[in-house]
């Protein structure tokens, strides 16, 4: 079955965001676009929570969020409970987030990386799966941190 990615932008990734949606879909991957779908100036939060509710929904697997640096629209993601977006600009820290961090979003900054770079750290994020193991117990940690602050 072909795996289905949800990816989401502002206007300060949406060029990179097209970029990574025609590489993906070149790939055989099936696209799930939250927007933003133009350069007019919009609110990373707004596009980091449609992604992270499709995520929580089961209608994406993974997802791939970018913003101008990748700071904003990761840090409002992982305010989802059962989000692990992990901001990733080379291919070594994509993998671990994936192989340790069992990380289901990635985000990155269109004006921090190079977009042919960009497109490998997307690949290598999709490529690696989880190890699991002594993993395992540290992402449930994470898991019981978010329970344990519902409230704040
Ligand atoms: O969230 C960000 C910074 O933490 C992103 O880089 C935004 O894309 C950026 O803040 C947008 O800035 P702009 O001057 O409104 O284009």
């Amino acid at each position: 079955m072909t795996k289905v990615i949800g990816v989401a932008s502002d206007h300060g990734g949406y060029n990179l965001k097209q970029k990574v949606i025609d590489h993906l879909k070149d790939k055989g991957y099936q696209i799930n676009d939250l927007g933003t779908y133009g350069l007019e100036s919009v609110d990373y939060p707004d596009f980091a929570v449609k992604l992270a509710d499709s995520i929580k929904e089961g209608e994406a697997s993974l997802g791939i969020l970018v913003c101008g640096t990748g700071i904003g629209i990761s840090l409002s993601a992982n305010k989802v409970p059962g989000i692990r977006a992990a901001l990733c600009h080379d291919t070594f820290s994509a993998e671990m987030a994936r192989r340790h961090n069992n990380a289901n979003v990635l985000a990155m900054g269109e004006r921090v990386i190079g977009s042919g770079l960009a497109l490998k750290v997307v690949d290598t994020f999709l490529e690696s799966e989880f190890d699991g193991g002594r993993h395992e117990k540290r992402v449930n940690k994470i898991l019981e941190i978010e329970k344990k602050h519902k409230n704040f």
